[in-house]
């Protein structure tokens, strides 16, 4: 029965985290991202122009999975491709023997420019995982039967390492009760109902809930636009700027607290976390970290959120749930 435990390091802002993944004999930073469902990794295959300052993957060591190829597109329009190898996949002690390992022979200059991270462990449901012509599972799902428990948990923290565990909860890591909700896997993310929001003190909420996935793999907390637009009226100066997409607020100003009800509890982001960045270094201007859901189809609860609350990913039961408590 396999458990483990290893590092979330936060990138600059928290815009990321990353963590130490050993893949056939090299190690490397991926970052978690419960948004996706693929392991990728820049490889000995990468162009060097592409691949310049990212620790790679040697494929030598895998045995390729003949005429499987991958290729991914992301939200922000960022993208990798490439072919398919079974090798050893180790996380904080958990050991896949066999994990499909999808070694990267194109990837987009926002991946290139990102030189902390050399690829994605995706965890969200291997249904969409984009390998063809046979999609493959994740890290997850490969380990799954052999973990203590089939859960994983996410402790993101605000400019500080936090943890993803494999196998079991760590009941140091929270306060008081984890509240469970259902999931709905059928877009393959972790996706739950959250049932309303209400900012600071009050507990006028500012919009009923609605649909919502747990996401890892993004920075922000994107809402319904009304809610959004409810949070920033309460701020001066905030302002919805085009130009830099989205709300941004005076890099001086303290946001309220932003509390979600989920399973009928009621969770709480600090506003500090909500004055997310300066628009560049520098810059008086900083941007929201609560966003508007316009387009996307649900909300998405990102590590803004995340490192607000301890989270549970349990698949250990007849059917999949989120567990949240505070942290
Ligand atoms: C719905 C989207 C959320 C952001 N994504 C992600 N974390 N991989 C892409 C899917
Ligand atoms: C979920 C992923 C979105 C794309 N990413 C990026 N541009 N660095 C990484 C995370």
């Amino acid at each position: 029965c396999q458990t483990g435990e290893v590092a979330a390091d936060p990138q600059l802002y928290d815009q990321s985290y990353l963590s130490p993944v050993t893949i056939g004999n090299s190690e490397l930073m991926l970052d978690f991202d419960t948004g996706s469902a693929d392991l990728w990794c820049f490889s000995t295959e990468s162009p060097a122009a592409q691949s310049a300052g990212h620790g790679l993957y040697n494929p030598s060591t895998g045995t390729e999975l003949d005429g499987a190829f991958w290729d991914i597109t992301y939200g922000d329009q960022s993208a990798a491709s490439g072919n398919v190898f079974a090798d050893k996949v180790v996380v904080g002690g958990v050991t896949a023997t066999k994990q499909a390992v999808e070694a990267a022979t194109s990837v987009s200059y926002e991946f290139t420019e990102d030189v902390a991270s050399d690829g994605l462990l995706g965890l969200a449901f291997s249904s969409i995982n984009t390998i063809l012509p046979q999609p493959q599972t994740t890290f997850f799902d490969t380990v799954r039967n052999s973990l203590a428990k089939a859960v994983f948990t996410v402790d993101l923290k605000k400019g500080a390492a936090g943890s993803y565990t494999f196998g079991y909860i760590d009941s140091s890591k929270y306060s008081g009760a984890i509240t469970y909700v259902p999931v709905n896997t059928a877009n393959g993310f972790w996706q739950f109902t959250a049932d309303g929001y209400s900012a600071g003190g009050s507990d006028s909420s500012t919009g009923r809930g609605g649909v919502a996935i747990a996401d890892t793999g993004t920075s922000l907390l994107y809402l319904p636009a009304s809610v959004a637009k409810a949070y920033y009226s309460g701020i001066q100066g905030a302002t919805f700027d085009f130009r830099q997409g989205g709300y941004t607020i005076p890099c001086s100003a303290t946001p309220p607290d932003f509390n979600v009800a989920i399973g009928g509890k009621t969770f709480t982001v600090p506003g500090s976390y909500i004055n997310y960045a300066p628009l560049r270094a520098g810059s008086s201007t900083c941007f929201g970290g609560i966003q508007a859901d316009t387009g996307i189809g649900f909300s998405i609860f990102g590590d803004v959120f995340l490192k607000a609350v301890y989270a549970v990913f349990d698949d250990s039961g007849s059917s999949p749930r989120l567990g949240f408590a505070a942290q």
